[in-house]
């Protein structure tokens, strides 16, 4: 197995001081080089608290982190600065003369099949294509962990399949570790090696997706990888609580 990239140890996160209860109780993870995690977990489960701390925007107080020098984020909304030209926000921030920079951020775009809109303003940007630039931003920078939090929630169903596919695409081109934030539990099984559960604080499935790339939703095997995560997550196929129409 390649050596691990991310590793957190009986990880902790309480907000509200010392006594409250925690959100995050004493997780384990440990993501490979190269490897695609997703993470699924119903709405107030932790996940983007679990990203952020992975991402460096939160402490880690209680348990131990080791995390890679060069990560990025992709988050909801893409976060671009509107007064900047497109290449530029990609160019941001990165170390060097301004030419190799301008380049790099060139070829960033380009990979996104983005270069016609290099010089464009943010604000006149289609949703797919401003998700599409901060893609770029986080790639440009050559990361060894890219976090995706609901990358691709905010888009249209049309645009979010075409984005899953190139997201799936430039993983296998460049093969950072992935972490993908997603509340779709076919978006998980369509990109993933593993497919992590988060519920009440803990880590309650652990999934190998040992199924042929590309993947296809119509395959008996997805299905009931599919079956098998609805039912960690207590949803029916409708979405609906599922543990509620038991009771
Ligand atoms: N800064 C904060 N201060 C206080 N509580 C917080 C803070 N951030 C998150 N929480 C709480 O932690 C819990 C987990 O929130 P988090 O946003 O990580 O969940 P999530 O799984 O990402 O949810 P969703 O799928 O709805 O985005 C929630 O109960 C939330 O209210």
């Amino acid at each position: 197995m390649p050596d691990p990239v991310l590793r957190l140890s009986r990880f902790t996160r309480r907000f509200h001081g010392p006594a409250a209860p925690p959100v995050l109780d004493r997780l384990d993870l440990t993501i490979p080089a190269g490897e695609f995690v997703a993470l699924l977990g119903r709405s107030g489960s932790g996940k983007t608290t679990l990203l952020r701390t992975l991402a460096g925007l939160d402490p880690v107080t209680e348990g131990t982190a080791s995390l890679p020098a060069r990560r990025a984020v992709v988050f909801q909304e893409p976060r671009l600065l509107p007064w900047k030209p497109v290449w530029r926000n990609v160019a941001l921030g990165l170390p060097g003369e301004a030419a190799v920079t301008r380049q790099r951020a060139l070829a960033a775009l380009q990979e996104v099949e983005l270069s016609h809109r290099a010089t464009a303003w943010p604000l006149t940007l289609s949703g797919g294509e401003a998700q599409r630039v901060g893609l770029a931003r986080a790639l440009v920078r050559e990361p060894e962990l890219l976090l995706l939090d609901e990358p691709f929630a905010a888009l249209d169903a049309l645009t979010r399949l075409r984005m899953q596919s190139l997201v799936g695409e430039l993983w296998q081109r460049h093969r950072p570790a992935v972490l993908l934030v997603t509340h779709d539990v076919e978006e998980a099984l369509l990109l993933a090696d593993r497919v992590l559960v988060l519920a009440a604080g803990r880590l309650v499935e652990d999934l190998a997706v040992d199924l042929p790339r590309p993947r296809r939703r119509a395959a008996a095997a997805f299905d009931t990888l599919r079956v098998r995560l609805l039912a960690t997550l207590g949803v029916d196929e409708n979405g609906h609580d599922a543990t509620a129409r038991a009771a």
